[in-house]
């Protein structure tokens, strides 16, 4: 199993916010300062350069920016050496169904997951979630091959196809 944490800036719906969901549940630890997200985690940044791969398998634990698209800053975190970005994926959240690469904070941190070997974990962080499981299903060919891969330079090959 692996840690997961979100860093909340109160930004986005407290309604609609999934990290907030995962926390009630003891699936995922919120943190609400910068400076306590862990230096050592796989920061999740739809911004970095390279991307999840199975190479990350050795990093401590997860962190989603849940926080509002509107107001996504990685400005602050840009200091962090583990920042990945997800390969292309697709949203099955309602707010964004169908929508490549914005996917929800939890819809990251599972797909995350999946690629570094954890599937049961993914599921189950996706399972309080009515539409979570969709997630999987929606994306279970390119999750299958990005799991496969070797390193960040074959993820982004293996998405080429799925563009
Ligand atoms: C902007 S927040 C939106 C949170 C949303 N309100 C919720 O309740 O889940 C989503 C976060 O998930 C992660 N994320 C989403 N899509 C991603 C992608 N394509 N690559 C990397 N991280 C991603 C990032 O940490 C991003 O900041």
């Amino acid at each position: 199993m692996i840690p997961l944490y979100a860093y909340r800036d109160n930004t986005c719906d407290p309604r609609k916010c999934t990290a907030k969901k995962l926390a009630q549940r003891g699936l995922a630890r919120i943190v609400t300062a910068v400076a306590k997200i862990p230096r050592s985690t796989l920061l999740l940044d739809p911004t970095a350069e390279r991307a999840v791969s199975p190479a990350d398998r050795h990093l401590s634990s997860i962190t989603a920016l849940d926080c509002s698209w509107e107001v996504l800053d990685t400005g602050a975190v840009a200091s962090w050496r583990n920042r990945r970005a997800l390969p292309f994926l697709v949203a099955a959240n309602p707010v964004n169904f169908g929508r490549p690469f914005r996917l929800t904070s939890v819809e990251a941190m599972a797909a995350t997951l999946y690629i570094l070997g954890e599937k049961e974990q993914a599921r189950d962080i996706l399972a309080p979630f009515g539409w979570g499981l969709r997630f999987l299903e929606v994306n279970a060919d390119p999750l299958a091959e990005y799991a496969q891969a070797k390193d960040s330079a074959e993820v982004v090959a293996i998405q080429a196809l799925y563009m």
